[in-house]
């Protein structure tokens, strides 16, 4: 199969990595000399500097010549943050069978990939993949599941054919929505268990440990569910390699760059220093204010989501948020 991924950050390169073992892939980014860079030293200095890639991975600087070179049968895989989502959208052939790997709200409109797709591109096939997959793992060929959701099941296939391999199991799913709202929501979860996990290291009196990040990811996964059955989404799956498999690994994983945002913001540093040290997008710092704005417009209560939102705006101090969380009524459970 042909297949372009666009988009040459850690998890762009590292699935490419993996699909240039089976297939002709080429890797499309917007800074020419770092293609040029990565094409001679076979790495990815940036963005995954200890992974070695294979002589098979193709490289091409100029967009149009790399779509073209994937064909209608082929598969183009967007892996820019979702800020750039949209004018990659802009950019696909009518014909193109493209899909994404982006995680998380369009921060402008509120909306999901699939919802700037549809709007952009009405009734062409698109699809996204994701599910509980750190790039660096990944590129290592290490035991990874993903999801891959399509309204077109021809085009859920087609995903399947070219990333399951022995290192990846990719099952297909029908629901994009749930798939989305839970690549998105977890995002945000994993900063508050940064927090927490952050002011459990404090060792202070009363501050949160265990029992309260197994809270935070429990609860997380009920506003997780609660959104995205009110946007559409099937139940179940949110029990599933996108929702409770991605909360889980992105909430506890030292991988995650989300939840070191959390962590660093525990430990008090300012939000905009800890975003020019990363050197890698944090999602879930752009979607946390259109979950809940998207949530409020549903009548959606998710109060982690908001206490994360408050922190990062900073009207509140991690220990505030805790409090205010711990502060809520007594309730019964309900997981929706
Ligand atoms: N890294 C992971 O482990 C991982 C795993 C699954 C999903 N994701 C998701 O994939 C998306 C990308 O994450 P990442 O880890 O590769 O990010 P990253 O920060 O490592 O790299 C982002 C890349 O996108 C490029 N980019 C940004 N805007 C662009 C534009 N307009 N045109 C072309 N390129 C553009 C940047 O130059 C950079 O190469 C995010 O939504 C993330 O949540 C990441
Ligand atoms: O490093 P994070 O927090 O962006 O998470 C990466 C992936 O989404 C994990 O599945």
């Amino acid at each position: 199969m042909n297949i372009a991924v666009l988009g040459a950050g850690a998890w762009g390169t590292a699935l490419a990595a993996q699909a240039a073992l089976r297939h002709r892939v080429l890797l499309w980014g917007r800074d020419a000399a770092q293609l040029a860079q990565m094409a001679a030293s076979r790495r990815n200095q940036r963005y995954l500097p200890d992974i070695e890639l294979p002589a098979s991975l193709g490289f091409e600087a100029d967009l149009g010549r790399c779509l073209s070179a994937v064909g209608e049968e082929g598969l183009v895989v967007i892996a820019t943050p979702m800020a750039s989502l949209r004018a990659m959208l802009q950019q696909m052939p009518p014909q193109a069978r493209v899909l994404w790997l982006c995680k998380g709200f369009e921060a402008e409109t509120g909306l999901l990939g699939h919802e700037v797709a549809q709007a952009l591109r009405p009734g062409a096939p698109s699809g996204v993949l994701s599910g509980p997959s750190f790039a660096e793992e990944v590129a290592r060929g290490q035991p990874t599941a993903l999801v891959a959701a399509s309204l077109d099941a021809a085009l859920g296939e087609a995903m399947v054919q070219a990333f399951h391999s022995d290192s990846l199991r990719v099952y297909t799913s029908a629901d994009p929505v749930g798939v989305e709202v839970g690549g998105a929501v977890k995002n945000v979860l994993a900063i508050a268990t940064g927090l927490c996990d952050g002011l459990a290291q404090s060792g202070a009196a009363g501050a949160p440990g265990l029992n309260a990040r197994a809270a935070l990811v429990t609860r997380g996964l009920a506003e997780m569910t609660r959104l995205g059955v009110a946007l559409g989404a099937r139940p179940d799956t949110f029990m599933g390699l996108s929702g409770l498999g991605d909360l889980v690994l992105t909430a506890t994983g030292h991988l995650s760059r989300n939840r070191k945002v959390g962590l660093l913001l525990a430990e008090g540093l300012p939000l905009d220093r800890i975003l020019a040290e990363l050197g890698h997008v944090a999602e879930g710092v752009y979607s946390a204010r259109t979950v809940c704005r998207r949530a409020a417009e549903l009548g959606v209560d998710m109060p982690i989501s908001q206490a994360v939102v408050a922190v990062l705006e900073g009207q509140l101090t991690p220990p505030q948020a805790v409090a205010r969380l711990m502060a809520r009524e007594a309730k019964a459970e309900q997981l929706v």
